[in-house]
Parts: structure tokens; C-alpha cells; sequence
């Protein structure tokens, strides 16, 4: 079995709400709300849900973007909880994002050269003649002609700067990458050969992916296990046929229904699956979630699927 990557435990990311005159914290935000996770050397790990789950800010919290209120990073059986410690055993060059809008993302002032270059400038300097090299070997790997070098990132096409990002997030030669919605601005045909370029250079550099999507039919292709997060939590986990073949809460089932069908035949059928599932979940909430709406804690149903079912139905 392959090594452990990174595990995090009891992760927490409360946001506080301020208000009335004294701009008083009068409540907070549970973006993220007690979850346990790990991921292996060399997988892709999809996170699931819906907008406003909590898997961006629990992206960030592991990119150091973010602050956790509460919980356990460990990177390699290390516990790297402070920034001195992830500082200590380079953490930051290890693990690299790839964010959703590469137009925002890519400084517009910068050249391509600039972008590709910063991150190894910040960890691993080296004489310009080797950084040179260097970028120019990244553009290979990222399939984008060495002409564009100079161009800015106007003057590229949505799937190309996206390629720009994947060039920045391997700089440093990383062992994990948070991937945040990779592909959803691209389009379709787009997104397919993005997703199999992130998969040709997984298998060559041997790189970990946590790739957040609210798609499970993006996650379909990329991911050997999966998470479902809802509400700040996770609501199941397992691998890729336990989510996929036998899906056991119905927030699950709902994100399940919501994949369009390819076939155009289908469709007519799929919709009225989709209504019977989402009146399945509206009429079943309050079996699957507490009194104040967040999701139950995760039963171990096997060795590998994990979700939060309501008492009677842990050995259903
Ligand atoms: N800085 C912040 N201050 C207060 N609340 C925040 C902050 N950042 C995120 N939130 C809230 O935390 C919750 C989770 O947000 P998050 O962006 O992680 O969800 P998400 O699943 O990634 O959604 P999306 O796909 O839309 O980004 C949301 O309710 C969001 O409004």
C-alpha cells in the first residue's frame, strides 16, 4: 500500500460574524466543521459538494491560504500545525494549487516567464541561466510552444492558461497539488484534455492530487477515492465504486443525480430520477441531519466507505 501524504484530523475553519454597533462577534460561519481525511502518495483524492461547502477554504487551509481554527495537519507523520514548522520541512515548495480562473489568477502585468519563474525564485533560486532552463523545460512538460515565453496571459486561450497554472504549480517541483475547480471555466472538450494532460503528468512525476469539484462527473474520471463534503463536513468517503456503486446518504444521491446524461435518450428518465431523489432528500433531512442542519458524524460501514447515516440505518 502506498505511503500516507498528508492526513488531516478534526480540521476546523470557523469564520467569525460580527454585528450590530459594537461590531460584536455575534455568531460564526462553520466553513469547515470537523473533518478527517488522508490522502496517499500518488493519489487523486476528489472533494465533493456543492458552492459554499467548504471545499475551497478547506483547499486553502492546506496550501497555507487559509488559517485553521482548530485540528491536525500532518504532512509525512510530521505534525505541521505552526508556520515555522511547514517552514522547517519546506512544506511550501511541496504543495502547490491550481486555481479555478487562471485569467485571475495569473498576474496580467507578468509575463509567462515571470509567472513560471516567481515560485522558483521564492524557494529554489538559481543563476539565470539554469532558471531560464528551467522555465523553458516547464513549458515542454505543459505542452505550450517555447514562442510564447514572453506573450502575457491575455494572449493565451482559457485551456492554455490553465496549462500556465499547472506550469507555476510544478515549479518547485511539488509532491501534492490542491487542483480547485481545475477545469469548471473551460470548455467541455477543453476540460477533457486538461484533465488528461493533469493525469499524464501525475503518472510521470508521481504527484498527489486533492481535487475539489462540484462535479461528480468531472471526479469520475480523476479521482481512486472520493470525499462528499456538505455543510463543513463530510457526509461519506470512500472509493470511487463505493460512491459511485453503492452511495449511501442522500446528499450523496442528490450530487449523483445531477450528472447529466450523455445520452440523449436517457434524459427524459434522468430527469424524473432527479425530482424522485431531491423529494427523497427533502423529506428525509431531518433523518440524516442534526437539529441545527449539519450533517450526523461518519459510520465505517467497510474497510474503505464512510458516511453519516442516521442510527437505524448504520447496518442497513
Ligand atoms: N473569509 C470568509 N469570511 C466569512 N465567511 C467565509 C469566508 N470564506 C468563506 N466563507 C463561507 O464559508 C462557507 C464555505 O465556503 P467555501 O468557499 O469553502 O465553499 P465551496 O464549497 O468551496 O464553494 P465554492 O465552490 O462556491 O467556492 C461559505 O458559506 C462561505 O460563505
Amino acid at each position: 500500500m502506498a505511503d500516507e501524504i498528508l492526513r488531516l484530523e478534526g480540521l476546523k475553519v470557523h469564520y467569525p460574524i460580527r454585528s450590530g454597533f459594537w461590531n460584536r462577534v455575534t455568531d460564526n460561519v462553520k466553513a469547515v466543521d470537523g473533518v478527517d481525511l488522508n490522502l496517499k502518495q500518488g493519489e487523486t483524492l476528489g472533494l465533493v459538494g456543492e458552492s459554499g461547502s467548504g471545499k475551497s477554504t478547506l483547499g486553502k487551509v492546506i496550501v497555507g491560504l487559509e488559517d485553521m481554527t482548530e485540528g491536525d495537519l500532518i504532512y509525512q507523520n510530521e505534525d505541521l500545525n505552526s508556520a515555522a514548522e511547514r517552514r522547517r520541512v519546506k512544506y511550501n515548495k511541496d504543495v502547490q494549487m491550481i486555481f479555478q480562473d487562471s485569467l485571475s489568477s495569473l498576474n496580467p502585468r507578468k509575463t509567462i516567464y515571470e509567472i513560471i519563474a516567481e515560485p522558483i525564485r521564492n524557494f529554489d533560486p538559481m543563476d539565470p541561466v539554469d532558471e531560464d532552463k528551467r522555465v523553458r523545460e516547464l513549458l515542454d512538460i505543459v505542452g505550450l510552444p517555447q514562442r510564447t515565453v514572453f506573450q502575457y496571459p491575455f494572449q493565451f486561450s482559457g485551456g492554455q492558461r490553465q496549462r500556465i497554472g499547472i506550469a507555476r504549480a510544478l515549479a518547485t517541483n511539488p509532491r501534492l497539488i490542491v487542483a480547485d475547480e481545475p477545469v469548471s471555466a473551460l470548455d467541455l472538450s477543453v476540460q477533457a484534455q486538461v484533465l488528461n494532460f493533469m493525469k499524464k503528468i501525475q503518472k510521470e512525476l508521481g504527484i498527489s492530487y486533492l481535487f475539489i469539484s462540484h462535479d461528480l462527473g468531472v471526479v469520475r474520471h480523476m479521482t481512486d477515492n472520493i470525499a462528499v463534503m456538505h455543510h463543513g463536513r463530510l457526509v461519506e468517503k470512500g472509493t470511487r465504486e463505493d460512491i459511485f456503486e453503492n452511495p449511501q446518504h442522500i446528499y450523496t444521491k442528490r450530487l449523483l443525480a445531477a450528472i447529466p446524461s450523455v445520452n440523449v435518450s436517457e434524459r427524459a428518465e434522468n430527469r424524473a430520477r432527479r425530482k424522485q431523489i431531491e423529494q427523497e432528500f427533502d423529506d428525509r433531512f431531518n433523518e440524516f441531519y442534526d437539529g441545527e442542519g449539519m450533517p450526523l458524524p461518519l459510520v465505517q460501514l467497510s474497510e474503505t466507505h464512510y458516511a453519516a447515516l442516521p442510527k437505524q440505518s448504520e447496518k442497513e
